[in-house]
């Protein structure tokens, strides 16, 4: 759906689908931020629409989505998402009932997750300062070890035997791939890693690597290197200013992505976007996060990663300005030492919320 444009400032249409655990305390303080920096900027008006798909729903109806669901969210322009899992439910049926329900229809391919250690936050990387782990890891968000093939037979008996079949596609592999490629070019270390297991893993991560070398023909300007993915995680430790962006594959990128928000601080301040580049559906933004059931409800979830997915979102809508703006205010924030106690302070979801909403409207008043 495009934006209605009201006289000048176009309104942008976002679903939000907060579902479990902490995915509700930190959605409910994204939407307060953003509504405060739309306000604020006055430049563009934003719609919320909630959607109470969640565990909860589930146990009551059966469904996370209800049937003509995923039809009326494709009105949208883009989904703001908490994050979904319950202890009442097994994770592989709540995960595959709700978001990857979205992300594999609507072909979210490219999943973006940048790393930064901003002002407040500290690296527990001895060498690491403001400013580093400047990395942005796509991974690959609709096939490879999360394709859903597979089965179970036998089920109880001792030789119940099970398959998890990762699906690589030519096709899948050189979109993604293509689109890391681009997002390096954009940056100014214009470096692409390539990472990989085609040593052990001898087909599909070895047409990876081959679809790299014939994309790298078309970025003479982006410099490429690959790395094996357990190597990699030893680079990311060791070496993390010879990193810039990272390609790899579903299960690769989930695990290094993890590693790199604890790397730069907390696991409570990394964003994710789930994009369809072709633009044909809406895209998802989330934290990294999951649902936290250890600290849900307390009050006391980090909802930075939060205001970062949202201001990515914004970026994604064309509200590059106001993006900036935001990420710019959240870190004047942590900066000031008003964190949550993941990043070693003693502040509560709440707090750091409108601590982020008055810096937005001091900054909009400024100028
Ligand atoms: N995209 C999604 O919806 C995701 C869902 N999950 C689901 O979430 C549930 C819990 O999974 P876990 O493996 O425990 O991962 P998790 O990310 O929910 O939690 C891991 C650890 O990090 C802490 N943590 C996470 N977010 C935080 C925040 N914003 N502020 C402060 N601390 C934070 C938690 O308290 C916990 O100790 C499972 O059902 C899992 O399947 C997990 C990851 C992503
Ligand atoms: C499910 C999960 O861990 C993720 O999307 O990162
Ligand atoms: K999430
Ligand atoms: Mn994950």
């Amino acid at each position: 759906m495009s934006p209605i444009a009201v006289s000048d400032s176009p309104t942008y249409s976002i679903a939000c689908i907060p579902a479990d655990g902490i995915g509700t305390e930190v959605i409910e303080a994204g939407v307060k931020v953003l509504k405060t920096l739309s306000e604020a900027s006055n430049s563009f008006q934003l719609e919320f629409e909630d959607y109470d798909w969640s565990s909860a729903t589930f146990l009551e109806t059966g469904k996370y989505i209800p049937d003509g669901g995923l039809e009326n969210l494709k009105k949208h322009n883009a989904i703001l998402f908490g994050a979904v899992g319950d202890p009442k439910v097994p994770d592989h049926i709540s995960l595959w009932g709700l978001r990857l329900a979205i992300c594999q229809p609507f072909q979210q391919y490219a999943n973006v997750r940048p790393t930064k250690v901003f002002r407040g936050t500290k690296s527990p990387l001895r060498n690491c300062n403001t400013g580093d782990l400047d990395w942005v890891i796509i991974r690959e968000n609709s096939e490879g070890e999360y394709a859903g093939q597979g089965g179970r037979s036998h089920r109880g008996f001792p030789w119940e035997t099970c398959t998890e079949v990762s699906i690589f596609t030519r096709h899948c592999v050189e979109r993604l791939i293509r689109f890391a490629f681009e997002t390096a070019q954009k940056r100014p270390k214009k470096h692409l890693t390539v990472v990989t297991k085609s040593n052990a893993m001898r087909n599909g991560m070895v047409m990876w690597d081959e679809v790299a070398l014939e994309l790298a023909k078309e970025f003479p300007d982006v410099k490429m290197d690959k790395m094996l993915v357990d190597a990699m995680t030893c680079r990311m430790v060791l070496q993390p200013n010879s990193i810039d962006t990272i390609v790899a594959t579903n299960l690769h990128a989930d695990i290094l992505s993890d590693l790199a928000a604890a790397l730069a601080g907390s696991i409570g301040i990394a964003p994710t976007s789930n994009l369809d580049p072709t633009r044909q559906h809406p895209s998802m933004f989330e934290p990294i996060h999951g649902s936290a059931f250890d600290i849900a409800g307390k009050g006391v979830a980090n909802p930075v990663g939060t205001f970062w997915s949202a201001a990515e979102m914004m970026r994604w809508l064309g509200e590059e300005a106001a993006a900036d703006r935001l990420l710019e205010c959240m870190e004047n924030v942590c900066g000031a030492g008003m964190l949550t106690r993941d990043l070693g302070g003693s502040a509560g979801t709440e707090e750091v919320t409108n601590a982020v909403c008055d810096e937005i409207r001091k900054s909009y008043s400024k100028a």
